[in-house]
């Protein structure tokens, strides 16, 4: 396997792979800024795993699956590519796939190569229940995010008429659809993107900064015919990247486990 991103979650990963607490073959290593590859991977003595800035050099070292752990850019860049090669993808960044018009590429490209693309549950957790759900039908999907006012981009927050400086209570910077809210905050709202591609609902989302918020906390709300759940998560942020919650890069490593191991698998 090979891994686009050797940030907070590719870290996680590699270390992952290093230890064999993820007995993946790791081949590749990629970003923008490679010099971030090669010191992890020396940091862990990797031997043998070439260490690129583009996808050329990935493709290269003959993947049979790529992890994509770099930004919503990254998947449009790279994803119809690797898929189109019959390589199998996971996709971290899948607010990238609430675009209409990647998401077509995509499904026609995978109908050709027959290659799959994985989305792990990510910083949330429920997912298993919200797909059974969407058998009988689904009215209303509901994300509500709190994250510390430094998680946010500042300029964004700026546009959005958020006077930066005086926030100092946990407060409402936006409410909308998910498909305009992974646009605006490209690298904390992916989750929505999850549940909107597990729900087959469009979520109503409202993202609150909270300038003492130790935990990034996504509440979610899902109606449908056979069941309402509610789900709660407080995930610690990662040390490397507080915009992300550690317990995403631990999806990912065990969704990889099931990929590359073979054993008895629970949950849906
Ligand atoms: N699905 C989920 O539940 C979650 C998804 N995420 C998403 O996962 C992705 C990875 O998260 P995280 O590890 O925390 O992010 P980081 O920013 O810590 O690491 C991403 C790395 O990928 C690099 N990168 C970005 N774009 C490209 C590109 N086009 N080509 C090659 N390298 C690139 C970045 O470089 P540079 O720093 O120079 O941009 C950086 O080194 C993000 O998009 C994030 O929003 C995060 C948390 C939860
Ligand atoms: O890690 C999180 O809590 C959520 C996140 O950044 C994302 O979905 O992009």
């Amino acid at each position: 396997m090979a891994i686009i991103g050797c940030g907070a979650i590719g870290s996680v990963l590699i270390e992952a792979i290093a230890r064999g607490v993820v007995k993946c073959k790791l081949v590749a290593l990629m970003d923008i800024a490679s010099e971030k590859c090669s010191s992890i991977s020396s940091m862990h003595s990797l031997e043998g795993v070439a260490i690129c800035s583009d996808l050329d050099c990935l493709l290269k070292a003959s993947p049979t699956l790529v992890v994509e752990a770099a930004s919503q850019e990254a998947v449009k860049m790279y994803v119809p590519r690797v898929l189109e090669m019959g390589i199998d993808v996971v996709v971290l960044s899948v607010g990238a796939l609430l675009d209409e018009k990647l998401i077509s590429e995509i499904r026609k490209v995978m109908g050709l190569s027959k290659a799959r693309v994985y989305i792990p549950s990510g910083a949330i957790a429920g997912l298993d229940a919200v797909k059974a759900l969407s058998l009988t039908g689904i009215d209303r999907v509901v994300l509500k995010t709190t994250k510390n006012i430094r998680s946010f981009d500042r300029n964004t927050l700026r546009k959005l008429g958020v006077d930066v400086e005086n926030v100092k209570t946990k407060t409402l910077i936006y409410s909308g659809k998910a498909s305009e809210a992974v646009k605006l905050f490209p690298a904390n709202i992916n989750v929505v993107a999850a549940l909107a591609l597990a729900s087959g609902v469009e979520p109503n989302v409202e993202i609150y900064a909270d300038p003492m918020a130790m935990h990034n906390i996504h509440e979610i709300i899902v109606e449908g015919k056979a069941s309402k759940i509610f789900i709660r998560v407080e995930n610690v942020p990662h040390t490397q990247n507080p915009r992300t919650s550690y317990l995403a890069a631990l999806s990912a490593a065990t969704l990889l486990k099931k990929l590359c191991e073979e054993g008895v698998e629970v949950g849906t």
